[in-house]
């Protein structure tokens, strides 16, 4: 069962002036929203604070009737919160399927097996490289790990930090194919993403951040059709 993620009047910041001023969004339980914005503007640390790794001074973080702000990371994991951050999200000397395993230390799943068969069924580029070190794979499949073990502790909602940065146009793609079949499982997704017009084509919802406040939103359509939206944060103006 997955539920609502309510940001409400999030203000928060790694101990010195706030990063993220006041901002409110809402995620629908198994659909892909887009954080997008100006580099700088507190998009990762918007992720981050849901994350609980920043200091919040005010605002709520509800995911359905559960109050998350406040709680440790450690505690979201079993509630059903999980991230893969935009780097360092792999531990390049374990293999892949130890990498795997790490994603189930802080919320055990009933059966880890069933679970594993599960991820792997969406990974299947993994499958043949289980016993290899994580850090001999290429860019796109270390992503892939990284998801994977993200999902490994079968949470209700994934905080992507920009899944294809750095990745080959062909890794992009496919990257953004496996966010649609993630989505299909029912888990909600929350992501970063620097490529602002394709990660709009499959998100239902995207969230504009300016100087760390909203800016706009609205669903991937509405955003893609704005013309001013087009021309500040999509880098030109064809549709
Ligand atoms: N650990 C940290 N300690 C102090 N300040 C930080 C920390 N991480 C980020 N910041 C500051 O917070 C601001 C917002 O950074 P953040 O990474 O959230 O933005 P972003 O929108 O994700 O940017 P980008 O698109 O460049 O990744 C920046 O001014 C940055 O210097």
């Amino acid at each position: 069962m997955t539920e609502q993620l309510c940001v409400k009047g999030l203000t928060a910041g790694y101990g010195g002036p706030p990063i993220i001023e006041d901002i409110s969004l809402s995620v629908e339980p198994g659909e892909i929203a887009v954080v997008l914005g100006p580099n700088g503007a507190g998009k990762s640390t918007l992720l981050k604070t849901i994350f609980a790794l920043t200091t919040v001074s005010a605002g709520s973080i509800l995911l359905g009737e559960r109050e998350l702000t406040g709680c440790r990371t450690s505690v979201l994991v079993p509630l059903g919160v999980s991230a893969v951050p935009q780097s360092k999200n792999i531990f390049p000397s374990m293999t892949v399927d130890e990498n795997l395993d790490v994603g189930t230390y802080a919320a055990p799943p009933p059966d880890k097996d069933a679970t594993r068969e599960k991820v792997l069924s969406l990974f299947p580029d993994l499958k043949g490289k289980l016993n290899q070190p994580a850090g001999e794979l290429s860019g796109g499949q270390r992503q892939m790990v990284a998801m994977g073990r993200a999902l490994m502790s079968e949470p209700k909602l994934v905080l992507l930090d920009e899944p294809t940065a750095g990745l080959s146009p062909a890794y992009l793609e496919r990257i953004f194919d496996l966010l649609l079949d993630i989505r299909q499982t029912g888990i909600t997704i929350l992501m970063v993403e620097q490529n602002a017009r394709q990660a709009l084509q499959i998100a239902d919802h995207g969230h504009i951040l300016v100087n760390g406040r909203n800016h706009a939103s609205g669903t991937g359509k509405e955003l893609l059709a704005d013309e001013d939206i087009r021309r500040l944060f999509l880098g030109g103006t064809a549709a």
